[in-house]
């Protein structure tokens, strides 16, 4: 007879007989409130490994407060976060060994040039300082900051502030990365380069997760989505399942968090008349 140990073993293993890979992020149960404001009310999430997913809802929606529970830098209220098989909140150094984060309102160590603030997150990272140098010099090559890796980030434009935000965070290999918002104020050359980044770097099997309210956007990158509002989860899976029968994700995002009958605008009678 299976003791209970074989038969979990054997539950969580694939049908090839490997061991199961387990979902880039579980959540469970997970709330969040500031003073009277519910920022998160309790959602469940859970996110595949390997894929491009998006974390789409309106302003306030919760995203910014889900990611940041999720990557252990908001202690949740109430529920659990495990990334990679891992407890957020109980097993911290492994889980941040695993992610990448580019965090809304990036604070970056402004006095560092570009190349200086990859060499101390290297550092702080554990890798060796040959290597630091060599995969620094690749991501500045490849995210066109080669000209500007003496320039001080204080001195860095918007979209360069992003591009080396990312760059840090990608810096050891993580197993996840997760992006707030990674694409604003980023100009369309740029984001093309961080797109075709994060395309190849998903392919090799790590995982994507980021915010976004550019429906266009993640319909075009991802192959999995979330979309959140007024601090739930209307819907999550693939691509194909979230939009349903809409015509876009676009619409179905409209549906989804109640915004579809909205007027556009009526009430605002005054606005473009006599003055
Ligand atoms: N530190 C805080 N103190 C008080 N309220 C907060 C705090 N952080 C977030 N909130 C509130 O929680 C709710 C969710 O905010 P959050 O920033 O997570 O939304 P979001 O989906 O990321 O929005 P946006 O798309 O506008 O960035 C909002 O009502 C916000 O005002």
């Amino acid at each position: 007879m299976q003791d209970r140990a074989e038969t979990d073993r054997a539950a969580r293993a694939g049908e090839a007989g490997r061991p199961a890979t387990p979902p880039a992020v579980r959540v469970q149960g997970l709330w969040k409130r500031f003073g009277q404001q519910t920022a998160v009310a309790g959602i469940d999430l859970e996110l595949p490994a390997g894929k491009f997913i998006g974390l789409v809802g309106p302003n306030g929606a919760g995203k910014t407060t889900t990611l940041s529970m999720v990557t252990g830098l908001l202690r949740p209220d109430q529920g659990t976060v495990e990334v990679a098989g891992h407890d957020v909140w109980r097993d911290p150094v492994e889980v941040k060994s695993r992610i990448g984060v580019l965090p809304e309102g990036l604070r970056l160590f402004e006095r560092l040039s570009g190349r200086e603030l990859l060499a101390y997150t290297g550092r702080l990272r554990g890798l060796p300082g040959a290597e630091v140098d060599k995969r620094a010099t690749q991501l500045l090559d490849v995210l066109d900051l080669a000209g500007a890796q003496h320039k001080l980030v204080v001195d860095y434009s918007t979209g360069m502030r992003k591009k080396i935000g990312l760059a840090a965070a990608l810096l050891h290999n993580p197993e996840v990365l997760f992006l707030d918002e990674p694409f604003e104020g980023v100009d369309p050359v740029s984001a093309q380069t961080i797109r075709e980044v994060l395309e190849r770097y998903t392919r090799s099997g790590a995982t994507v997760v980021f915010s976004s309210h550019v429906m266009e956007l993640v319909e075009s990158l991802c192959d999995w989505v979330a979309v959140m509002a007024a601090g739930s989860i209307r819907a999550q899976g693939t691509l194909d399942q979230v939009r349903g029968e809409a015509s876009s994700l676009q619409n179905a995002f409209l549906e989804l968090v109640g915004a579809g009958s909205r007027t556009g605008g009526d009430s605002l009678d005054w606005l473009g008349g006599k003055r």
